[in-house]
């Protein structure tokens, strides 16, 4: 047992975030430090951050070990974050330093709050007296006492800056200093939500219920596109807010954020706190630490966001829990959905997956039992679910820059002055997937990956999908040097673009794709354009399949629906089925009927059947079987194994010897594949090779994993890369 307080001069365990792999000892400072505070102690000649996280055990004389630098001013750590930050690390595989990381993200969080200058109202008056100076006065009259920053003041008086100064010289307006960290509004739970329909009432009640019982509880909300679920978990916020705990709402996508902040404020009268990429540093703090006060009771996020100290979450929803986004894949490799349930069993809360298509894993769950379920069969309102037709391209001849064929291009020129907008969807960023040597057939490559080059016309370069660098576009054939020989083959949404712009001139087009290097903020004005119907024809990758409301819309066109089907990884149909299926549920949300036309190559193909029939469980029970015969996840367990490293034989060498090892596996019944050359065999310079761990549901894989890890040492510069329940196999 860690005692709940240490004395100054006691010796306390530390846990940085620094990659030291253990505990270390420091002494506790003047005044003590409580178990789970949030520290900086010095390490080396730096300073880093840590969390008090046991009594300290070493056996180093105590009178040499260092103190405890600085006990920043934030509630301490609470047991259930570290069981939690414990439990993601033995599940992951990773160690605590790497996942405490995660955990303390939040810039200057040692700094001392930092102030800013606000005016209240002083005693005296001037002796002058004009309408502006009477404006202020009224103003902060009205406030009943609250100071205000200088330009939020000036802005409602309506006055210069000029004229507070001359107040303040006259001791009208007294100068203070407030905390920075401005606490975050309340949020009303009991302001009138929009009328549910029976169905979104029924779930409403069934989740309300969930979230009072205190307890913890997984349930699965699955409703077709446009049923309005995001009313339904409302609801559920709403409870956890009225039950005095605070809730947490994960989405797949910045871009998501700006509108669904804009729901929850039409809701609960307020914004709640903010968790992404794209939030300031300040706020970030900001939020951090009034997510550990308990101050902020909602929070809307990313999947880091469930890293934040929240001291009572009581609801976690993940919405469209079956995105890929969810999966990190660098540095800790977690699946957000997955330690979202983890977490809220370790804080007697209730999470909410919704999805109009599940992971399969979820949906087995829900079959299981192990998950309540509430289904929304019907859009809401008067909207009713697109119709969807497979558009078969064997015979169609397109011309060779040519991807949109009769059918689409007809449906596309009905709507061209309707007010009835398109969307085009293709999964490919940038011009075009191969640029090719006419010449000599070379294909453009990056130097230090095992992956072509992909031009981006808007910005002029190839770039690397691995990696990320970019170049110029050669003006020669790097391999034969012969000049303008290099011929882009195939589409991608930028190409698309171009066929579209060429064929529909007049028509106002719009490309959306996750590589745009514009700004959440840009980003966010520019959807809400388009769903104002600021364009005719929208261009979009996966990006446009998530959760966006455009009414206008009332035609999908799939540009190329076989493209997820090929490569044939585990998920291909699964996701392959998500997607299309979210895709075409962006037509015909508001009054007017939705049309989506798949254009495949493989119309006998079972998915594209699948996603066209609307029986959603024969699907799932079918691919459920074929996962069930594979032992593949979830009625198996699998764990992806990446060797890496700059030196190909002592890459290939470990991969080997950690091969040999195989028996560890064989004995628990489980077995191990390869080592084989990873399909993206060279990323930034470091060869990369696979292995893959299969074990039956039962077996504990994790310590076996560790075992089996430890037993083969690493040369310098190789690294072993583990990934429990992988979802990526590049
Ligand atoms: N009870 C309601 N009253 C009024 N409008 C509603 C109601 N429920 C849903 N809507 C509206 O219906 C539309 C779809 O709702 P919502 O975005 O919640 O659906 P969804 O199930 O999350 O859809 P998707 O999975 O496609 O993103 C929205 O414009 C929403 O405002
Ligand atoms: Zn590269």
């Amino acid at each position: 047992m860690t005692p709940e307080f240490f004395h100054e001069g006691d010796r306390v365990g530390i846990l940085t975030s620094e990659p030291i792999g253990r505990v270390l000892d420091y002494r506790a400072p003047e005044g003590g430090v409580s178990n789970g505070a949030y520290v900086q102690v010095p390490l080396g000649p730096r300073k880093v951050t840590g969390v008090v996280w046991s009594a300290g055990d070493g056996d180093y004389p105590l009178e040499k070990l260092r103190p405890v630098a600085t006990v920043i001013d934030a509630p301490a750590m609470l047991p259930g974050m570290k069981q939690f930050l414990t439990r993601v690390a033995e599940y992951t595989l990773t160690p605590l330093d790497a996942v405490l990381r995660l955990a303390t993200r939040a810039p200057g969080l040692a700094d001392p709050p930092s102030k800013r200058r606000v005016y209240r109202l002083g005693d005296a008056r001037p002796d002058r007296m004009t309408p502006a100076r009477a404006r202020v006065i009224a103003t902060l009259e009205e406030l009943g006492g609250a100071p205000l920053p200088p330009a939020d003041l000036a802005q409602l008086a309506g006055v210069s800056t000029g004229v507070l100064k001359g107040l303040e010289e006259a001791g009208t307006l007294i100068v203070q200093a407030a905390p920075r960290d401005a606490p975050f509004p309340t949020l009303d739970p009991d302001r009138p939500s929009k009328p549910l329909n029976d169905d979104q009432r029924r779930g409403a009640a069934q989740l309300r219920e969930a979230v009072r019982s205190g307890t913890y509880g997984t349930t699965l909300l699955k409703g077709v596109t446009g049923s309005g679920k995001t009313e339904v978990y409302l609801e559920a916020v709403a409870e956890a807010l009225r039950c005095g705990r605070q809730a947490l709402v994960l989405l797949p996508e910045i871009a998501l954020t700006g509108a669904f902040i804009e729901r929850v404020e039409k809701r609960f009268g307020a914004k709640p706190a903010e968790w992404h990429s794209g939030v300031t540093p300040a706020n970030r703090r900001r939020a951090w630490k009034a997510v550990a006060e308990g101050q902020a009771r909602l929070v809307v996020g990313a999947r880091s966001a469930l890293f934040l100290p929240f001291r009572d979450l009581g609801l976690i929803i993940v919405d469209e829990e079956h995105d890929g986004s969810y999966k990190q894949e660098d540095g800790v490799l977690y699946h957000a959905r997955d330690m979202a349930v983890l977490r809220a069993s370790l804080s007697a809360a209730q999470t909410v997956l919704a999805t109009a298509t599940p992971a399969l894993e979820t949906w087995a769950n829900a079959e299981a039992g192990k998950y309540a379920r509430i289904e929304l069969t019907e859009r809401f309102g008067t909207a009713l679910l697109p119709e969807m037709r497979a558009v078969d391209m064997r015979g169609a001849a397109l011309p060779r820059d040519q991807w949109i064929g009769g059918e689409l291009a007809k449906g596309i020129d009905a709507r061209l002055g309707t007010g009835e907008q398109s969307l085009l969807f293709l999964n490919r960023r940038g011009y075009a997937p191969l640029t090719v040597c006419r010449a000599c057939g070379e294909q453009v490559g990056c130097h230090q990956c095992d992956a072509r080059m992909v031009e981006h016309r808007f910005i002029n370069r190839l770039m690397c999908h691995q990696c990320g660098e970019t170049r110029p576009i050669p003006p020669a054939c790097p391999a034969c040097g012969k000049e303008e020989t290099l011929a882009a083959i195939g589409p991608g949404v930028e190409r698309l673009a171009e066929e579209v712009t060429a064929r529909w001139p007049d028509a106002r087009v719009a490309v959306l794709s996750s590589d745009m290097t514009e700004s959440a903020r840009a980003l966010r004005d520019r959807i809400d354009a388009i769903a104002d119907g600021g364009a005719d024809i929208i261009i979009g990758t996966q990006m446009v399949a998530k959760g966006h409301n455009f009414p206008l819309l009332t035609l999908v066109g799939v540009i190329d629906a076989d493209l997820g089907l090929q490569g044939g990884d585990l998920r291909a149909a699964e996701r392959t089925f998500q997607l299309i299926r979210q895709v075409a549920g962006r037509a015909g949300r508001a009054d007017k009927p939705g049309l989506c036309l798949i254009q495949t190559h493989l119309p006998d193909n079972p998915v594209i059947g699948a996603i066209l029939s609307g029986d959603d469980e024969a699907f799932w029970r079918s691919e459920a079987a074929a996962r069930q015969q594979l032992g593949a996840p979830p009625y198996g367990r699998w764990a992806g194994v990446i060797v890496s490293g700059p030196d190909e034989r002592l890459t290939f060498d470990t991969a080997r010897a950690l091969a040999r090892e195989a028996g560890l596996f064989t004995q628990a019944s489980a077995s191990l594949l390869g080592p084989a050359p990873a399909p993206v065999a060279k990323v930034r310079g470091r060869t990369r090779v696979r292995l893959l761990v299969k074990a039956p549901k039962g077996v504990a894989l994790q310590p076996l994993l560790a075992e089996w890890r430890d037993r083969v040492k690493a040369p310098n510069g190789v690294r072993v890369t583990l990934d429990i329940d992988p979802q990526s196999f590049f």
